[in-house]
């Protein structure tokens, strides 16, 4: 057997004999020591920091176990007499509890409370030896603890359902959506994705935003991202939307409408690539495409004339309603020259029609040469051709048709035919004009008159 330190045997000598040192030691290591006569069970000593601890008057409270059985926990109380039976019987079985007393001001003491049996020399158990530690304040902290830890709980479980909403919102995107970090790599897709671009998610997550552009963007794409990642702010979120064509794993190329936002993670700066699928709106702008194409070109057709060039007489008297009703309501002047070759039979018959087709033509050139922006100059008929003048006043007209006859008088025909005339009538709108026909009725009549007085004339009519 080990012999013990010398100080540990002083220590328990000077306890023996010095009150003081078994004073000290419970009151700097208990909080209480209780002492019980287990032949006189109803002597038991309690020390006034026990009775303090509780907030009761030390000196006030009577030295016996109902003293103190009637303020703790009864259930605790249950506890402690069960194990104060076994401890008894059994040395080792220990007498050791925690208990809730009741305080003076009905708060709730919580004492750890433990005890040895002390047994004579026949092993009887005589008295039983007894400490409190008040474990209030570590059991408040515990408590504390404990509402700390299911609030975290709480907000872990919230967060991970809040994730767990986001990643079935980012799945359940109804666009092809890709998060792209700021190299260009794919971090993350949804389904979409694959099903637009053609590649599985394992593809997609080992590939760069580039590789999906077609091959003449490929050269400029990383610096165009760059500058995206520099200014995300210039093409925020939804405002850029641009059409290209994304590159399919077959090679083929689908267009797609393309919106980017920039996020910031905890990782780093990410961007948010929504492609839309957009076949069937670009088939559907081509065939809009064509059909205004051809609307165009029938258009044409049905409003020049095909042999000269010039605007046809269905177009010129649509002009010319218009233009009535314009001029009349901003009482703009308004006037109308219809205009005839002279003995272009004659042409005709001499050289053949195609010679006649040709002066026809060099007629309708020669004509354009006078005419201004807004006027109309029209083949109206075979030899016949009209140009509708608004903001012309009737005397200006006459010498701009004055002008055009005699340039025509002067001009030197191909084909032998040599020189030919115009005659012309001219008319300008008045307040008695109903329509735009009573002014070409009013040149056509002036025309007349300028055939039956020799041609190569202009006449007027107001
Ligand atoms: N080459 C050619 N001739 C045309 C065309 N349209 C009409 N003509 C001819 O133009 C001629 C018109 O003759 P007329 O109406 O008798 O008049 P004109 O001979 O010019 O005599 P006035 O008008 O009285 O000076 C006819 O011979 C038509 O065949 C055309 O597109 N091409």
């Amino acid at each position: 057997m080990s012999k013990d330190h010398y100080l540990k045997s002083e220590l328990y000598r000077l306890l023996k004999t010095e009150d003081t040192v078994f004073d000290f030691l419970q009151k700097g290591s208990l909080e209480g020591v209780w002492y019980w006569n287990l032949e006189k069970p109803e002597d038991e000593w309690m020390s006034p920091e026990f009775w303090k601890i509780l907030g009761y008057e030390p000196d006030a409270m009577p030295h016996t176990p109902s003293s103190w059985q009637s303020i703790i926990n009864q259930d605790d109380l249950q506890i402690a007499i069960d194990n104060f039976e076994k401890h008894l019987q059994d040395e080792n079985h220990p007498y050791n509890q925690i208990v809730r007393y009741k305080h003076k001001n009905n708060s709730t003491v919580w004492i750890h409370c433990r005890g040895i049996a002390i047994r004579n020399k026949d092993g009887k158990p005589i008295r039983m030896l007894g400490a409190h530690n008040d474990i209030t304040k570590l059991k408040q902290l515990e408590e504390i603890n404990k509402r700390n830890l299911k609030a975290v709980d709480e907000l872990y479980a919230t967060a991970k359902l809040d994730l767990e909403e986001a990643e079935d919102i980012f799945k359940n995107l109804p666009d092809a959506t890709l998060l792209v970090d700021d190299c260009g790599y794919i971090n993350k897709l949804n389904h979409q994705a694959c099903v637009l671009l053609g590649y599985t998610e394992k593809e997609l997550l080992c590939m760069n935003v580039d590789d999906l552009v077609p091959e003449n963007y490929k050269k400029n794409h990383p610096k165009m991202r760059q500058e995206y990642l520099e200014s995300p702010s210039t093409r925020s979120m939804l405002k850029s939307s641009r059409i290209i064509s994304a590159q399919h794993k077959n090679r083929s190329f689908v267009p797609v409408e393309i919106k980017l936002s920039s996020i910031k993670t905890r990782y780093g700066q990410r961007v948010l690539v929504s492609l839309r699928d957009f076949t069937e709106q670009s088939k559907l702008i081509e065939s809009l495409k064509l059909a205004l194409e051809q609307n165009r070109s029938l258009n044409k057709e049905a409003s020049i004339d095909s042999l000269t060039n010039l605007k046809n007489r269905r177009y010129f008297e649509d002009a010319a309603l218009r233009e009535f009703s314009n001029c009349k309501r901003n009482n703009i002047e308004l006037s109308v020259a219809i205009i005839d070759i002279d003995y272009f039979k004659k042409v005709n018959d001499k050289f053949g029609h195609i010679v006649g087709d040709n002066v026809l033509k060099s007629i309708s050139q020669e004509l354009l040469k006078y005419i201004r922006v807004g006027d109309v100059l029209a083949r109206i008929g075979g030899e016949e051709f009209a140009i509708l003048l608004p903001s012309t006043s009737l005397l200006a007209g006459e010498v701009l048709m004055d002008r055009l006859r005699t340039a025509i008088s002067e001009l030197q025909f191909e084909d032998n035919v040599g020189t030919i005339t115009i005659s012309a009538g001219l008319s300008s709108m008045s307040l008695n004009d109903n329509g735009y026909q009573d002014i070409i009725k009013k040149a056509d009549d002036a025309l007349y008159e300028a055939k039956q007085n020799g041609r190569n004339k202009v006449v007027t009519k107001a």
